[in-house]
Formats: C-alpha cells, sequence, structure tokens
C-alpha cells in the first residue's frame, strides 16, 4: 500500500506508524512544513520527506491523508494533491465531506475522527465514507486506523461532531483530570514523584479495567465505592450539585460546539 500523507506532527506520525504496523510494505510518503521534526516523529526506514507537495515525485497514491489543522486546510491548494491520489482521509475536527468535495473536488473521501492514545496503539477513530468511496476504499481506511487501535464506521457524518467532543478530545479531559489529581496528591503534602506514579498507575489499572471487565462504567465505580467509606466521601464532592456530571455533559457539548463552528470557518 502507498499512502501520502499531508501533515506528520502528532497525529499524523502516530497514524503512519499504525499503517506500517498492521501492513509492514507499506510505502509512507510525507509532505509537511517542518520535515525534520516530522522525520523525528516517524523514525520509519524507507519513509520519503518533502517540505512541499510539489517535490513529490510519485504521481500515485492508494490514499492520501489530511493530517493539518481544520484552520491550515483553508491555505491548501485544491489543485496541488498529486493526480492518483487514491482514496482521500481526513482526520480534521469540523471539515466536513462537502467542504472536502468543494475544494478538492472528489467524493472519494473519508472524514475520520482519530485520537491520542493511536501513539501507542491504543487509538479509537471512527470514519464516514463519502458518495464515491468503494468497499475496497473501506477495506483499506479500516486496515490503515486498525494498525493504532480500534476503528468503527459511523452511519451518519451527522455523529461525528460528537463523537470528536468524547473521543477526540477526551484523553485531554482525563490528561486534565490526572493533572488535577496529581497537584490535590502534592498539596496532601505526597512527595512529587510518588503523587505522579499514583495517578499514573491508578488511572492505568481502571482503564485496564474498564477494557477487559465485563461490568459498566458505573457498576465498577459501585464496586469501589463502600457505604459510609472515603470514595463516597470524595465522590460526594465531586458529583454535588453542578459536579462532575454536568461538567462532562457541558464540556462535551462545549467541545461538539466548536467542531461545529470550525465546519463554518472558511
Ligand atoms: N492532536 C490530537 O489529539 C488530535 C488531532 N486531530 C486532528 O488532527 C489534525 C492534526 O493535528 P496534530 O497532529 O495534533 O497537529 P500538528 O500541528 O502536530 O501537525 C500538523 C502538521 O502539519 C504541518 N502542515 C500544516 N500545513 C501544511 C501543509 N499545507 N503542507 C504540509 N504540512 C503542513 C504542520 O506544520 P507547522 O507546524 O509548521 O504548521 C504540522 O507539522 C488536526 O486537524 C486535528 O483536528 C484529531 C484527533 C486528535
Ligand atoms: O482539539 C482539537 O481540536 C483536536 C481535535 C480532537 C482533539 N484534538
Amino acid at each position: 500500500m502507498r499512502l501520502l500523507f499531508i501533515g506528520c506532527g502528532n497525529m499524523g506520525a502516530a497514524i503512519a506508524a499504525g499503517a506500517l504496523r498492521k501492513r509492514p510494505a507499506t510505502k509512507i510518503t510525507v509532505v509537511d512544513r517542518n520535515p525534520e521534526r516530522a522525520r523525528g516523529l516517524l523514525p520509519a526506514s524507507g519513509a520519503e520527506f518533502y517540505g512541499a507537495l510539489q517535490d513529490v515525485t510519485d504521481e500515485t497514491f492508494d490514499a492520501t491523508i489530511l493530517a493539518i489543522k481544520p484552520q491550515q486546510f483553508h491555505a491548501l491548494p485544491g489543485s496541488s494533491l498529486p493526480k492518483n491520489c487514491g482514496t482521500l482521509i481526513s482526520i480534521m475536527a469540523g471539515v466536513t465531506l462537502d467542504r472536502m468535495q468543494v475544494k478538492l473536488g472528489t467524493d472519494r473521501a473519508v472524514r475520520t475522527m482519530p485520537n491520542l492514545p493511536a501513539l501507542v496503539a491504543r487509538g479509537m477513530t471512527v470514519g464516514v465514507a463519502g458518495k464515491a468511496v468503494s468497499e475496497a476504499d473501506k477495506a483499506l481506511v479500516s486496515d490503515i486506523f486498525e494498525g493504532s487501535g480500534r476503528f468503527e464506521w459511523l452511519e451518519s457524518e451527522d455523529q461525528i461532531d460528537s463523537v470528536t467532543a468524547v473521543a477526540g478530545s477526551g484523553p485531554g479531559y482525563i490528561f486534565a483530570f490526572a493533572h488535577y489529581i496529581t497537584e490535590a496528591a502534592r498539596a496532601e503534602g505526597l512527595p512529587g514523584d510518588l503523587a505522579d506514579t499514583l495517578v499514573r498507575q491508578t488511572l492505568l489499572g481502571a482503564a485496564e479495567l474498564l477494557h477487559s471487565d465485563a461490568r459498566s462504567a458505573l457498576e465498577l465505580k459501585r464496586a469501589v465505592t463502600s457505604k459510609a467509606g472515603t470514595t463516597e466521601a470524595g465522590l460526594a464532592v465531586f458529583e454535588a450539585e453542578v459536579g462532575l456530571s454536568a461538567l462532562c455533559r457541558r464540556g462535551v457539548a462545549a467541545a461538539r460546539a466548536r467542531a461545529e463552528e470550525l465546519a463554518r470557518e472558511d
């Protein structure tokens, strides 16, 4: 498989590494404004790095992955893509299939939303296919993203902004939570290194349980929470009026609204 990455920062590099994991014979071509940074993020022997699209000599790819920021999409010259760029795959938040069609002139496009744990092959990606995407194209897209974690197709593009708000941005919420709990541990007087280890290992263990245990998150929460015990006392604060539940709803809704706004920005 031959893949062209336009933009190879945090996410582009993680997805390219995943594609290589799934199909080791994949030929990766990268165009990034900063090819040296891209090379550092994707130390794959055999990958080619360029600073501009016009320097790429190959004209035929099975897929082209747009891994630039949504705001950088406006400046991308639509006519600059190689002649046979294959299936277009966007990972950009808030850029609709319609906008890609208008700018790049093709319905052979897939809009996806991955997340940062793709870096450690624990990503969650969803995709929605444009009108001209074949079953073979879809199989290739699944393969690319399965190399960096799980992949699911969405029935409707309407859902992708909500998916972005939950799974695309989700790791950011978890990292913020980890940071604040670490600060709280330090405020209790625990040494910094120990606070850091306690939080990382607790999140890892909880994530592993969520992953491997058949119980729901709510059931697992109940398993930790002894009647009149310490967890109950802590949760009483987190879940107080306008607590964690309402904050989660408001945070996810704000992220979804921002994705909708990005879709309107031109
Ligand atoms: N980070 C995340 O957790 C997630 C991000 N996404 C989406 O992924 C996309 C990329 O994000 P991320 O990887 O974090 O961003 P990065 O900034 O790390 O990577 C983007 C790269 O593309 C380069 N670039 C910009 N314009 C061009 C161009 N015209 N030609 C070639 N290279 C270009 C940038 O160079 P320069 O820095 O010089 O501008 C940069 O190196 C975004 O659209 C985002 O919405 C989706 C899910 C999760
Ligand atoms: O914050 C963002 O806009 C991107 C999309 C999802 C995660 N990062």
